[in-house]
C-alpha cells in the first residue's frame, strides 16, 4: 500500500526546479557537505559514507552498501538506516540548486527487505519548488541500478539561512566548523545565490 500526505503534493503554482549554472557537472561527485555528517561525512567513523554524484537536470545518484552494523533484524538492514540513506541522497540535491535546505518531511515506503552486503542504488530528483519549499522523490534499487525497487521516498525540504545552523548547533561544533576553511567554502558555495 502506498500513499502521500497532502504536504508532499506541490501546490498548483509550484514551479519546475532550475539547475544552478554553477552546479557540479553530470557525473561529478558532490562530496560531503560536512565531514562529521552521519550520512556523507568522511570524518565520521560510524557513518554511511554515502557519496552522491550529480546527474542531469536536478537529479543525483548514490550507492550505499549495507554493513553488518546496519542490521535491524538478523541479516537485514534497519529501516531507519535505509530512510537515512534516502534522506541524505535527497538532501544532496540541494547542491544542484545551490540552496541550503533541511528536511521538513520524509515519507518512506519499504518495499523489499534489504540484506546485509547489498548495494543500494539510489536515485533522487527534485520535482517542484514553491518559495522556500523543495519537493523531491527518491528510489533505492537492489541487484543493480536497474534492479527491483526496495525503498522509495518523497520529501519536502525547506530552505534555510546559515543561521539555522549557527544559532541552533552545539557551540563547540559550530566554532570548529567556522574555523575550518573547507567548511566555510562549502557553505559559501550555497550562499552566492543565484
Ligand atoms: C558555519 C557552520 C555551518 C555548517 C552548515 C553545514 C553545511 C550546510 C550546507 C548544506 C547542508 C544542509 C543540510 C544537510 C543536507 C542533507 C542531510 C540530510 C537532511 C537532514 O537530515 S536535515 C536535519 C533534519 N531536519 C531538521 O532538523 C529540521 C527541523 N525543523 C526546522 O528547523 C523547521 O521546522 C524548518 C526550518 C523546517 C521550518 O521552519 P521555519 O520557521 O523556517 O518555516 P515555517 O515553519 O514557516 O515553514 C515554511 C513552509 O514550510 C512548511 N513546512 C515546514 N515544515 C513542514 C513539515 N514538516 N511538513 C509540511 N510542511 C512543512 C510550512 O507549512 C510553510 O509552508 P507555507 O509557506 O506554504 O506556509
Amino acid at each position: 500500500m502506498t500513499g502521500t500526505t497532502a504536504a508532499l503534493t506541490p501546490p498548483a503554482d509550484a514551479i519546475a526546479p532550475v539547475r544552478h549554472a554553477d552546479a557540479p557537472a553530470p557525473g561529478e561527485l558532490l562530496g560531503a557537505h560536512y565531514g562529521h555528517c552521519f550520512g556523507c561525512g568522511d570524518q565520521q567513523p560510524h557513518g554511511l559514507h554515502l557519496q552522491a554524484r550529480a546527474g542531469d537536470g536536478v537529479r543525483v545518484s548514490a550507492e550505499f552498501t549495507v554493513q553488518a552494523a546496519h542490521q535491524g533484524a538478523p541479516g537485514l538492514a534497519h529501516g531507519g538506516i535505509l530512510a537515512t540513506a534516502l534522506d541524505e541522497t535527497l538532501g544532496s540535491l540541494n547542491w544542484l540548486l545551490r540552496v541550503i535546505a533541511v528536511t521538513g518531511r520524509l515519507e518512506t515506503d519499504f518495499v523489499r527487505p534489504v540484506p546485509v552486503d547489498t548495494v543500494l542504488h539510489l536515485e533522487a530528483e527534485v520535482t517542484a519548488v514553491h518559495g522556500r519549499k523543495i519537493y523531491s522523490r527518491a528510489v533505492g534499487r537492489i541487484g543493480g541500478p536497474e534492479g527491483p525497487v526496495a525503498v522509495r521516498a518523497k520529501a519536502l525540504f525547506i530552505e534555510v539561512k546559515v543561521e539555522h545552523f549557527t544559532q541552533n548547533g552545539r557551540p563547540e561544533e559550530i566554532r570548529a566548523a567556522m574555523d575550518d576553511p573547507d567548511q566555510i567554502r562549502r557553505v559559501r558555495a550555497f550562499e552566492v545565490n543565484p
